[in-house]
């Protein structure tokens, strides 16, 4: 329910009033009375956006003590009659005033809190009211996206963030990072002097996820003006709109965030095409990878091109993951950082069941596949992962032969062609997807029920990002890995992590896990990896016949074309 209709239906119990200001309908007073008392209760429930509140019926204050369930409000039947409801006691969220309280509730998410002058954590969104006069349109527009109570990073980030504070923040994959970015980074937004101009900066990896975010962060804008007349905007920055900057088709004041991809920022930023002047805030979601060896010289280049204009920056980075090398260098460039962590630094999201597979060779994991589709473990959505373009092609097409309603992902694909495929996954309409690392990061597919690392991921890192792709947002998932001989190495920095992450893990798999200094060294250099066997069970023979009989069907037909052209010429 909209909060603003929610608080006009308090206003029109005026309009049902005389001028007088007395109630007209007299003779009904009895009826009345109960309604408005009914209207009361209502209006309180409604009120309560965060269900905090419990409003206590005179039958459940007889109860109380009595019993261990009770009545936590009234609902009405088809007759209007008050009924008891007996549902589970919500438990009280708190609102965090002490040192005690901030502590007890870090302790329940496992929050791992370190920097100087630590604000306290938020209990609830009501906080962001009361702590931060949390804009009314923005809460409105959370409530409405069914966003109650918020998850722990959003409870740590973002009260550091509306202090104004640089931030590393490491949590679960799935536990909702971007709103912990986005919540406060609109606040502040809303909250700047300046009306306009670029105020906010927000870069990813891949393409898909800097358009996630955007879609996020359109919920979360709608109907939110600055000042009185302008819409608060949002650009994501596709090739389409960065040449509509350099071309001066558009005013480069126009949007007050910005999502993009590093080179499409830079591009935009050397040819001086952005007005930087009012930008106050930097974030880098999925941060480890974007101070990684692939992508470390982009982010350089956008920090040097951005400092050179002498602003006053607010810096925040995000990930599942954060390897001490990446947390270093992000510290070198933040002033006076928190550092907030959820749970392990590089654990798997509880939620997710992990699996080893061990499939002796490479025909061994398409038997795999097969045989978790015959078993029923095969339950879609599912998500595959493989190491190359040519080997997810290559299962594409085995599993197609399979008739299996699958398609892939890869960077070979055009933008539009990944769009669409991540559109019918989402929808339903297309029930396995095979991709390549290149959606193993921050893709928020709901009700993936499957993950199969059909090929075993690169690192630790890499294997947290692939299987949090299910398990997200509090739902459960199961994430299953096949490995084979050549893998035996690789194999461990995995069992490490389902370790770590409290799954179950056999003893044999806590012999292997130990990693030797020498094993280390050849993983982190991709020293041990080695070229796979093609992907296929089927013998070369039968290719053969496959391919001899669709030169046959392919022959007869443009034979039959043949002949009946013939035959049109000679009528
Ligand atoms: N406070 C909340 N209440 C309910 N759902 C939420 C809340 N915050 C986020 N979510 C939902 O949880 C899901 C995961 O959130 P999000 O994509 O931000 O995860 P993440 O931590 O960024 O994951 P990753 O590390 O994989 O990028 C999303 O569907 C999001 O809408």
């Amino acid at each position: 329910m909209d909060i603003f209709r929610v608080l006009t239906r308090g206003a029109s119990v005026k309009k049902n009033q005389s001028n007088s200001g007395k109630s007209v309908d007299y003779s009904l007073e009895t009826n009345k009375k109960k309604s408005t008392k009914h209207e009361e209760v209502q209006l309180t429930r409604e009120l309560d956006f965060f269900r905090n509140k419990r409003i206590i019926t005179k039958v459940e204050k007889e109860k109380i003590g009595k019993e261990d369930e009770f009545t936590t409000g009234t609902n009405e039947d088809e007759e209007g009659q008050e009924k008891e409801e007996t549902v589970e006691d919500e438990p009280i969220k708190p609102i965090i005033t002490n040192a005690e309280e901030a502590t007890a509730l870090r302790k329940s998410y496992k929050g791992n809190i370190s920097g100087e002058d630590i604000p306290f954590p938020i209990g609830s969104f009501e906080d962001l009211i009361t702590r931060f006069n949390l804009d009314k349109r923005l809460l409105s527009n959370l409530i409405d996206n069914h966003f109650t109570e918020p998850t722990p990073i959003q409870c740590e980030s973002l009260p550091i963030t509306l202090y104004d504070r640089d931030l590393l923040a490491c949590a679960p994959t799935g536990s909702g990072k971007t709103l912990s970015f986005l919540i406060p980074l609109v606040q502040q937004v809303i909250n700047q002097k300046e009306k306009e101009g670029l105020k906010g900066l927000i870069i990813s990896p891949t393409k898909e996820l800097a358009n996630q975010i955007y879609m996020e962060c359109i919920k979360l804008t709608n109907r939110i003006f600055l000042g009185k007349k302008k819409p608060l905007q949002i650009g994501l920055l596709s090739r389409s709109l960065s040449a509509k900057f350099k071309n001066r088709v558009i005013n480069d004041k126009k949007y007050d965030i910005i999502i993009t991809t590093p080179l499409r920022l830079i591009d935009l930023l050397n040819a001086e095409a952005l007005d930087l002047n009012n930008l106050r805030h930097l974030i880098f979601d999925e941060a480890d990878k974007l101070f990684d060896k692939t992508f470390v010289e982009q982010s350089d280049s956008i920090l040097s091109l951005i400092s050179a204009k002498n602003l006053k920056l607010r810096k925040s980075m995000y990930s599942a993951t954060i390897p001490s090398h990446i947390e270093d260098i992000a510290k070198s460039l933040m002033l006076d950082p928190v550092r907030v962590i959820i749970g392990h630094k590089e654990s798997a999201n509880s939620d997710i069941e992990q699996k080893l597979v061990y499939c002796g060779n490479e025909e061994g994991k398409l038997i795999a596949i097969r045989q978790l589709v015959q078993e029923g473990e095969f339950k879609p959505p599912v998500v595959i992962f493989l190491e190359s373009i040519v080997r997810a092609k290559a299962l594409y097409h085995e599993l197609m032969y399979d008739r299996m309603n699958v398609d892939v992902i890869h960077a070979e694909r055009t933008a539009t062609q990944r769009d669409k495929i991540i559109e019918r996954f989402k929808s339903g309409d297309l029930w396995c997807l095979i991709c390549t690392d290149v959606l193993a990061r921050g893709i928020d597919f709901k009700g993936v029920n499957l993950v199969i690392n059909y090929d075993i991921p690169r690192n630790a890192q890499a294997y947290v990002h692939r299987i949090g792709r299910t398990g997200r947002g509090g739902r459960s998932g199961k994430a299953i890995t096949f490995y084979t001989k050549q893998d035996a190495v690789g194999v461990k920095p995995i069992i490490n992590v389902m370790k770590q992450s409290g799954c179950e893990v056999a003893e044999w798999m806590e012999k292997i896990s130990k990693i030797s200094k020498n094993e280390k060294q050849a993983l982190k250099k991709g020293k041990l990896h080695k070229e796979r066997k093609q992907i296929s069970t089927v013998p070369k023979i039968d290719k053969l016949k496959r391919k001899r009989k669709k030169e046959m069907i392919e022959a007869t037909k443009r034979r039959k074309m043949a002949e009946n052209e013939a035959t049109i010429e000679s009528d």
